[in-house]
């Protein structure tokens, strides 16, 4: 998927969301447990109620890798399930020396048909470029993550006097273009979002944190204004959890709904 199609949906939806199916078996309303497959029941129900309202889902691996191949299943069944015009993203923070790379980018964009695979940095360039070598598909790289623990290392300052999330992102840019690098940036700093719009303003970024982590859409949306808007907008357990009974797919509708007027909003 080239970042055209991405602006093109933003920009017919009017939405830049991504809707975070962290599927958790023990979460999952009490009438779809006697299902064949009640993980993929229940994405299911969530993507038909919701994929007018977003442009992308990211499922987060660990949610289908705790339950084993079964859960490996439900993945494989969800990502065919998703209308093909949605940007998918395996959220799997992978990384290695470069062969073993290869292969999670094979899993991820060969053997599972993925537009997006999330990657964590520290291991540097040999771990990244092989996400990157695989046309018409896209690396997101962990830059500051909305997490408490990324003040540990992220945002330690260096030599230079750059925090260390500012020379990752400097260092990855020389590696991927605009068309095939996205930098993960966490909602709850929105004090770093102009510092990030000037070191990368051409790249999306992927923002997690909003809702069930406290971090406010309306004072991000700005950052992303140029051109149509460089940003996707994560909300996984704010959606997919808003009702927990037989009506929950019609309340995950209603809390997306809510988020994507917002988005409407700043758009114009
Ligand atoms: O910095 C990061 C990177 C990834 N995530 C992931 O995004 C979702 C957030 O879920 P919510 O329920 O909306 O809080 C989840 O899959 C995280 O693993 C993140 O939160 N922060």
């Amino acid at each position: 998927m080239t970042r055209n199609d991405i602006f093109e949906q933003i920009q017919q939806k009017r939405s830049y969301l991504c809707v975070g199916l962290d599927t958790d078996i023990n979460r999952i309303p009490k009438h779809l447990l006697d299902r064949e497959d009640p993980v993929f029941e229940f994405n299911k129900q969530i993507i038909d109620a919701t994929k007018d309202l977003c442009v992308s889902y990211k499922p987060n691996l660990a949610f289908y890798e705790a339950m084993g191949p079964a859960g490996w299943e439900s993945l494989a069944k969800t990502l065919e399930y998703i209308p093909r015009e949605h940007f998918t993203i395996a959220d799997a923070k992978r990384g290695d020396i470069g062969n073993t790379s290869g292969l999670y980018a094979r899993a991820f964009f060969d053997t599972l048909d993925f537009d997006a695979v999330t990657v964590a940095p520290y291991m540097g360039e040999d771990s990244v470029k092989p996400f990157l070598e695989f046309p018409g598909k896209w690396v997101i790289l962990l830059a500051l993550t909305s997490n408490k623990g990324s003040g540990d290392f992220q945002l330690t300052i260096q030599e230079n006097g750059q925090p260390l999330y500012e020379k990752v992102m400097r260092r990855a840019m020389e590696w991927g273009s605009p068309e095939q690098l996205m930098f993960v940036v966490g909602a709850t700093h929105p004090q770093k979002f102009e510092e990030i719009r000037r070191i990368a303003p051409e790249h999306f970024l992927l923002v997690p944190g909003v809702g069930a982590q406290g971090g406010d859409l309306e004072g991000l949306s700005r950052y992303g204004k140029n051109d149509l808007v460089g940003l996707l907008v994560n909300s996984s357990r704010g959606i997919i959890y808003a009702g927990d009974g037989p009506d929950f797919a019609a309340q995950a509708r209603a809390a997306a709904e809510k988020v994507q007027q917002q988005m409407a909003a700043v758009l114009g």
